[in-house]
């Protein structure tokens, strides 16, 4: 196998001496979708804190595309939404995308700014509107936009779903089809197991600490022998 996009060993992680991610191993292929699914609490978000180093790790290991999390340039090639997103409260839409262009170490081009809203069914007035302006759907197709503005070689998105309505989520859908096909790694987190169906390649169901289960959606039903992934869920984490 090629070296993994994004490769974690034996991860560990406690808060405050309580251990939230107990010895977490999954690899994530160059190109592949991968969904991260849990319940409330699970660690889905801690997961992602450790792979940008926002958060120390206990023990164990992160490697992107080979090289050690730890190192900041490893990290270059990924770009990230965090959950809840929202921007700096006092920058317009047009100052975010460049302040963001900036630290991907890109140019803002405005053109290209405008054709990523229209692809996210966002409006151009959210160029000139102040962060605490825009609604929560409008902040969260900005931070989606610069994240795929960016043009990098991984997203990592903690629920990219949230907040956007049904024409947005379809938009979104069709840009992560649209990266995959570009070749781009992407990793979400997820509590819509009919996205997860729809777009990943494989999922991994994040409980108690653990990995439970880790393959396609087909082969989630098959193991718990249900016929809806939502009942496959269900029974993994019961
Ligand atoms: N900074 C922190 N200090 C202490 N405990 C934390 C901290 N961050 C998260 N936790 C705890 O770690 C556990 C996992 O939280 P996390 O946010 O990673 O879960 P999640 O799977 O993303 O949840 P959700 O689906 O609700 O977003 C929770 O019990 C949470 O209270």
């Amino acid at each position: 196998m090629s070296t993994p996009a994004l490769r974690f060993r034996q991860l560990v992680k406690r808060y405050a001496g309580t251990p939230v991610l107990e010895g977490i191993d999954l690899d994530i292929a160059p190109g592949e979708c991968v969904g991260l699914v849990g319940v409330n609490g699970a660690g889905k978000t801690s997961l992602l804190k450790c792979l940008f180093d926002f958060v120390r790790v206990d023990s164990g290991s992160i490697e992107i595309f080979g090289r050690s999390h730890r190192e900041a340039a490893a990290r270059s090639p990924l770009a990230f939404l965090p959950e809840r997103f929202t921007p700096p409260y006092y920058l317009t839409g047009a100052e975010f995308l460049t302040y963001m262009a900036k630290l991907h170490g890109g140019r803002h081009d405005p053109g290209a700014a405008r054709a990523m809203l229209d692809a996210l069914d966002l409006d151009h007035a959210a160029l000139s509107m102040p962060a605490h302006k825009q609604s929560k759907g409008m902040t969260q197709k900005l931070g989606l936009a610069a994240c795929f503005l960016s043009n990098k070689q991984a997203y990592i998105l903690d629920e990219p779903m949230s907040g956007l309505d049904p024409k947005a989520r379809a938009r979104l859908k069709e840009r992560l089809r649209h990266v995959r096909a570009q070749g781009a790694t992407v990793f979400f987190s997820s509590h819509a197991l009919a996205d997860i169906e729809e777009l990943c390649d494989r999922m991994a169901i994040l409980h108690d600490g653990q990995l439970r289960f880790t393959g396609t959606p087909a082969a989630c039903r098959e193991a718990y022998g249900a016929a809806t992934l939502e009942q496959a869920f269900l029974t993994c984490v019961n």
